[in-house]
């Protein structure tokens, strides 16, 4: 029987648009057939703008999909089994705060929150509440991540690996009307740009069947600022000592990422290398010495954020507080990492931003 999955959107701006038209996307175009999507309702800040984004990017479904104009109205709606947080990362700690206070499953989106002990908290919540909770780093349910950690860990096609780069870089705009060039919207390359960095980092090196989830030996990170105060570029060096690896993570708001390689790794019998198409990587490379190089396609037939969705919908289904690919306290690994490269570079947002309720 196929489980279907009613969502409610919160915050009506980019990355929700996309979702939601993946959530509308076909399960059998992707081969799934025992989970469906069902957007119930979206909530923006005013009525008028939940309106205008369901008009204008699902015309044909204005009637059947409900506007909120608070977010509090749509964390109320018993129609709904999973909230998804599409807001700005400013926002996320206090908007999955009154989501799962109020009793919601909650998808949050990437970075999860602005600190670890913000993460931690939230863990807490919804553990009390006895809730799904999940940081949406998409790009970690991609077929091509899955096969990827198989091939490295599981295989060994480059046999025991020694040296990893990962990077992940956009040139953008730099003015503060941007989120990402923008202090007070939680921006700087680090928490958008760099979590997805750490992300390889975590499936070569923290994944690795030797470090059995330990935290690295050491983390030591440089950060460039802006005059707008945000980090722009970030080079974070971690040491796994008991798989003996070495990883340098990269980030930047300044330049793309060399389109050639944002993960390269190194191992005795050869490299894995991924190219990068924007933030949704198609190919992967595998060089081997004295071979010729092979080259492996996983074609994203979308946007690619609705295998994180099913993900989601199974783990609700099967009844499921945490996600087993994709578990909370990995979250909370990422986000020390980053607040210890933030304390390192003396990099702080408004305490506003920064605040955590007494737990
Ligand atoms: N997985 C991915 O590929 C991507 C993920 N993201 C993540 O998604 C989140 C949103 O990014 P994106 O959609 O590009 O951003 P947008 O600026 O397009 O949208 C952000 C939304 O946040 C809401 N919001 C709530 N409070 C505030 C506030 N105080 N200031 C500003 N906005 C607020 C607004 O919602 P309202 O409509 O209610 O006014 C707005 O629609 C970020 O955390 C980002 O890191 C972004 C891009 C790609
Ligand atoms: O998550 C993201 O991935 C793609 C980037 O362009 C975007 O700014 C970021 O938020």
């Amino acid at each position: 029987m196929v489980y279907t999955c009613h969502w409610g959107l919160v915050g009506a701006g980019e990355i929700s648009e996309l979702f939601l038209q993946d959530l509308l996307t076909v399960p059998a175009t992707r081969g799934v057939t025992d989970v469906a999507h069902k957007p119930v309702a979206v909530a923006a800040r005013s009525l008028d703008r939940a309106k205008t984004f369901i008009a204008s990017h699902v015309p044909d479904l204005k009637d059947s999909i409900k506007a909120y104009g608070s977010y509090a109205e749509i964390v109320a709606d018993s129609t709904i089994d999973v909230i998804y947080i599409g807001t700005t990362q400013s926002t996320h700690y206090e908007v999955a705060l009154l989501a799962l206070r109020a009793g919601k499953n909650v998808l949050c989106e990437k970075p999860f929150t602005i600190n670890s002990k913000q993460a931690e908290h939230l863990a807490l919540v919804a553990k009390e509440k006895n809730v799904f909770l999940m940081e949406a780093v998409w790009t970690r349910f991609f077929p091509l991540t899955i096969e990827f950690e198989k091939l490295i860990h599981k295989d060994m096609v480059i046999g025991p690996i020694r040296r990893v780069f990962t990077d992940f870089s956009v040139c953008c705009p730099a003015d503060p009307s941007f989120r990402l060039y923008n202090l007070e919207a939680g921006g700087g390359a680090l928490l958008d740009l760099g979590l997805y960095a750490l992300m390889w980092m975590f499936l070569t090196c923290y994944k690795h069947p030797e470090n059995h989830r330990s935290n690295p030996d050491v983390v030591k990170a440089v950060s460039l600022k802006s005059p707008l105060n945000v980090d722009e570029s970030t080079a974070i060096t971690t040491l796994w000592s008991k798989p003996k690896i070495l990883c340098v993570s990269t980030c930047s708001l300044m330049m793309d990422s060399p389109s050639e390689c944002v993960v390269r790794v190194q191992g005795d019998k050869g490299d894995v290398i991924i190219p990068i198409h924007g933030s949704r990587p198609e190919k992967i490379i595998i060089n081997l010495t004295g071979e010729e190089s092979k080259t492996l396609n996983f074609p994203i037939p979308g946007q690619g954020l609705f295998w994180e969705a099913d993900a989601v919908a199974r783990d609700i289904r099967d009844g499921k507080k945490v996600d087993d690919h994709y578990p909370i306290q990995d979250s909370i690994l990422s986000m020390q990492i980053m607040d210890e490269v933030r304390r390192q570079n003396d990099f702080k947002f408004p305490d506003a931003l920064e605040f955590v309720e007494d737990y």
